[in-house]
């Protein structure tokens, strides 16, 4: 079985003196930051003036420019969108960098697709957290983690590996379980899980579930319900036990239903679409789409998410979680990080 490191087995000193500048304060950023700072860590954010940035102030993060905080640090984390990282990396952070530095991603994508070549005198490593920013440092508060891979492009000074596992450890990752990875693994699969599975996977499965529900005439609300409410609290029994657990939990009816009808739905058609999206990561075919698309400002982008935005799901979901509290108060905290973070 792959080697999966934990907390203890990381030694964090390689790291105490140095100082790490976290290149962006949006999901991933202001988890790294705080995490880190609470580790023990000295950190400086980058940033531009604006609401990331009195965010970022208001949380009694130190907060300098792009330049200014590239400039002073030995580790700099660049966790701005991946689309404005190679303008932001050659006006700001590549001018700022020192022989040594170690300049981390945590996600290979312009690495990979070569969007970003750093110099050959720096540390080039990642560490991905296999979870949503808000997760990583929820989790984290909570006295737990998400899981990271970290994986070493360049090993200049050949500490790459050990400031790579402390930096890990320091944002909670080693609770959770780190393991080792390529630029190459690390953001095939990545785009792939997103893509086939985690997101678009996901969402167009619960919207057609949805649909078939209410074209069938039965009502919005109790397909909401049905289709997008539950999916948390029967993915939450995944996350603690697997398909396994969760099958323990529902009923036999529910387990029969899930043997006979899920590979109605998902089935070996299914597999050989995601083996196409597979195919157009592998290929840089999607890179190139998604470099295009925002070349010219995002026009198929903008569109398709406002259409998503008015879908009728949406619409009753939004009326519905107005009247559950609970639900409401996690949704406004992480409007809040997502508003000040998002382009
Ligand atoms: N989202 C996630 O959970 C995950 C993300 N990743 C990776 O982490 C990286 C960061 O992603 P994510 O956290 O989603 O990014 P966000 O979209 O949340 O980052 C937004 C941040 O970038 C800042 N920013 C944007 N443009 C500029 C600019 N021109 N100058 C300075 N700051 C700028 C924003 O500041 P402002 O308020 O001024 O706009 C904000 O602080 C990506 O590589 C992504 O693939 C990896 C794992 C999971
Ligand atoms: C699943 C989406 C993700 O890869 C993530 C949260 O891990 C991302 O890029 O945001
Ligand atoms: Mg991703
Ligand atoms: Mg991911």
């Amino acid at each position: 079985m792959t080697k999966v490191l934990y907390h203890n087995d990381i030694q964090e000193e390689v790291l105490q003196s140095k100082k790490i500048a976290i290149i962006g304060y949006g999901s991933q950023g202001h988890a790294h930051a705080l995490n880190l700072k609470e580790s023990g860590f000295d950190v400086v954010v980058g940033l531009r003036q604006g609401k990331s940035w009195d965010k970022a102030v208001e949380d009694g993060v130190e907060v300098k420019s792009v330049a200014d905080a590239t400039a002073e640090a030995d580790v700099v984390m660049i966790l701005l969108p991946d689309e404005y990282q190679p303008k932001i990396y050659e006006e700001s952070i590549k001018p700022n960098l020192q022989a040594g530095n170690a300049l981390v991603f945590a996600h290979g994508f312009n690495i990979h697709f070569n969007q970003i070549v750093p110099p050959a005198d720096v540390d080039v490593f990642l560490i991905a957290p296999k979870g949503p920013g808000h997760l990583v440092r929820r989790t984290f508060e909570e006295g737990a983690g998400v899981p990271a891979l970290y994986g070493i492009y360049q090993d200049f000074t050949g500490q790459a590996k050990d400031i790579a596992l402390a930096y890990a450890k320091g944002i909670g990752a080693g609770r959770a379980g780190i393991l080792e990875t390529s630029f190459q693994e690390e953001t095939e699969t990545d785009l792939f899980g997103e893509q086939a599975v985690l997101c678009g996977g996901v969402s167009a499965l619960v919207k057609a579930g949805f649909e078939t529900l209410t074209e069938a005439g039965y009502q919005p609300e109790v397909a909401y319900f049905e289709c997008l409410h539950e999916l948390k609290l029967i993915v939450d029994l995944m996350y603690e036990g697997g398909l396994e657990g969760m099958r323990y939990s529902i009923s036999d009816t529910a387990q029969w239903g899930d043997f006979v009808s899920g590979p109605r739905v998902v089935n070996e058609d299914t597999k050989a679409r995601m083996k196409d999206v597979l195919t157009d990561i592998q290929t840089g075919a999607f890179a190139k789409g998604w470099i295009l698309e925002n070349q010219a400002n995002r026009p198929q982008f903008n569109a398709i998410n406002a259409s998503e935005n008015n879908h009728q799901i949406e619409k009753v979901g939004r009326e519905l979680r107005e009247l559950m509290p609970f639900v409401k108060q996690k949704a406004n905290a992480k409007k809040e990080v997502v508003s000040n973070g998002s382009n």
